[in-house]
């Protein structure tokens, strides 16, 4: 009798539940919910409260609404019976994170504070902290604190401890109300099983948490903060699990919800990226795997901990237990082109799209895979949300360079992808020169399904092949690869990761392969996006933090003028 597991993926815009059959990683079935109040980043859902410039927010009980909705639909779809799910497993974007209080209830579903925006989730691209990275990169640097270097010489506005004190800073009464400051990962299973465990993934790319060291020292966060001496035991406390860990089992109350059965074995929580990499078959060092879709993050596993100019992170059993995960990633991938399709293309493409049944999208890339390389003599930054490696600076901004009056959307939107993939190059070059081997690229994610035009582009930059995951929701299939091992083989599940990713993984057979001539002239064009990627992003010239701050003093003029 055959057995499943659940794994539900929680992306940036929608959830998504996958129904698995353990032993060939088959999807049965899959259901998605979109979130019912999105990515907040004008407006509080009260419509009233107006969110400052880079801040994005998100509902947690859009995260319940994803289970209450996808796996009731996932096993009528399958006409499958909750006896038969073993497991189920969670995966999310992250840094994503959350105030809680005694009772594990966010703080914006309380009376007091539901109309305070610091009471919210902060989504991973809340880029807001900025201010305080920068002071906590500073003061570490001054310190010589070593944690410094697994992350790549600098932390990131998107991660835990900016965030947290972006919220001590902003809103003290919000911060003194907050039992635990928690990933959302980590809350939705609590929710399931009613413990409050964290993972070792966040807590290590995220958290600053480190296997031997623990978190930065109680002096540290004093030199930061007097405030935030005691913000591990305060605010961080909860036991810290592997990734590859049962969290528990689903409570009564949480099975009744979501139609599953009490008792039913419960992973502990994981990203989205990570959570990718058993998906695809690795379980090794050496092979890169991108997760292309809003953003992009790159992991890959190592033998020993190296020190890598700008990457996120290094984090012992981060991402495959008993390895190191290392991970690197770009904020604005997907995101890059959909601003573009917003507010850049002409009305007669959207005609054109309809006329022919596609999306947008698809008719830019039809157009776009018309050119040759470097036929459009344009260059960009893809920066349009920040750099997150190897600059690590959320300050950064875009930069499209030789545009004329001839130029067309389409060259835009394939310079937008080319300076997507020449900001990987810069990622892959900067681990093997820091002796960290890529000997082999994978892809997966909406963007490597949909879009065979920019896998070939990415194929020709990195001059490598790229083999695509066969699952068109690889997180999910992760997550319930991990549910399965939660399950342990007694249930019909596994005892170990690297097992599931043996008989569950799966790859399309056709892989990308470099076109030779393509990849020269695309040597000559990374050339100059590298010249661009250094003048611009490391000090020579501050064009792009200047007009910032001229932005922020116009805005703030502005808004007195309002009051007055
Ligand atoms: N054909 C396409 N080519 C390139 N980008 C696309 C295409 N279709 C959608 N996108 C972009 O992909 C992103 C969504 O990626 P997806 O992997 O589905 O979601 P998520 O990142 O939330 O998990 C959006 O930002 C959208 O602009
Ligand atoms: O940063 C991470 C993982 O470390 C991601 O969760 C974040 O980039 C969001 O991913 P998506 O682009 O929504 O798939």
């Amino acid at each position: 009798m055959a057995k499943y597991s659940i794994g539900v993926d929680y992306g940036t815009q929608s959830g998504r539940a996958v129904l698995v059959e353990i032993g060939t990683g088959k999807e049965i079935a899959t259901a998605v919910k979109p979130y019912t109040h999105g990515v907040m980043d004008e407006f509080l859902p009260n419509g009233k409260t107006k969110l400052e410039n880079d801040w994005a927010l998100q509902h947690p009980t859009d995260y319940i609404e994803v289970l209450e909705t996808t796996i009731p639909d996932v096993l009528n779809q399958a006409k499958i019976s909750a006896d038969d799910v073993i497991g189920i497993g969670i995966d999310f974007t992250a840094c994503t994170v959350l105030p809680i209080n005694t009772y594990g209830t966010p703080l914006c579903l309380t009376e007091e504070f539901k109309d305070h925006p610091h009471s919210f989730v902060k989504l991973w691209k809340h880029h807001a902290a900025q201010d305080e990275a920068n002071r906590l990169n500073e003061i570490a640097e001054a310190r010589g604190e070593k944690f410094l270097q697994r992350y790549g010489g600098k932390i990131s506005s998107e991660w835990l401890v900016p965030k947290l004190w972006q919220i001590l800073n902003e809103a003290p009464e919000i911060y003194a109300a907050t039992d635990q400051f928690v990933e959302a990962t980590d809350w939705v299973i609590y929710q399931l099983t009613g413990d409050l465990k964290r993972n070792s993934c966040t807590a290590g790319y995220k958290a600053i948490w480190h296997k031997q060291d623990g978190y930065p020292s109680q002096e540290f966060f004093k030199a930061l903060d007097d405030r935030l001496e005691n913000v591990i035991e305060e605010k961080l406390a909860s036991e810290i699990v592997p990734i590859g860990s049962k969290a528990g089992e689903l409570t009564e109350q949480a099975a009744k919800l979501i139609g599953l059965n009490p008792g039913t074995a419960v992973a502990i929580a994981n990203v989205d990226a990570h959570v990718a990499v058993p998906a695809v078959g690795i379980t090794e060092p050496g092979k890169l795997l991108m997760i292309m879709g809003t953003s992009t993050c790159h992991i890959l596993l190592g033998d020993e901990e190296k020190v890598v100019p700008g990457m996120c992170g290094v984090v012992e059993d981060g991402v495959i237990p008993g390895l190191m995960g290392y991970e690197a990633g770009q904020s604005c991938v997907g995101d890059h082109f959909e601003w573009f399709t917003e507010n850049c293309v002409p009305a007669s493409y959207y005609e054109e799209a309809e006329a022919k049944g596609v999306n947008i999208h698809v008719l830019l890339t039809e157009k776009a895979a018309q050119l040759q390389v470097g036929e459009s003599g344009l260059i960009a930054l893809d920066w349009w949300n920040g750099n997150r490696s190897t600059l690590v600076d959320a300050d950064l901004t875009g930069v499209l360079l030789g545009a004329t009056l001839l130029t067309k959307p389409e060259e835009i939107y394939r310079a937008l992808i080319e300076a997507t993939a020449y900001g990987t190059r810069t990622i892959v070059e900067a681990f093997r020169n820091s002796g960290v081997p890529i000997n082999e690229v994978y892809a997966c994610g909406g963007i490597a399904e949909k879009n065979a035009l920019m896998m070939q582009i990415y194929s020709d930059v990195l001059k490598m092949d790229i083999k695509i995951s066969a699952s068109s929701q690889t997180p999910a299939l992760g997550s319930a690869m991990f549910g399965a091992v939660a399950a342990g083989k007694e249930r019909g599940g596994y005892d170990d990761i690297k097992d599931a990713a043996k008989e569950m993984a799966r790859l399309k057979d056709d892989i990308y392969q470099p076109k030779q001539q393509n990849a020269q002239i695309y040597d000559q064009l990374f050339t100059e996006y590298a010249r661009l990627y250094d003048y611009f992003g490391r000090g020579e010239n501050n064009v792009m933090k200047n007009l910032k701050k001229i932005k922020k003093a116009s805005v703030s003029q502005a808004k007195t003028e309002i009051t007055q």
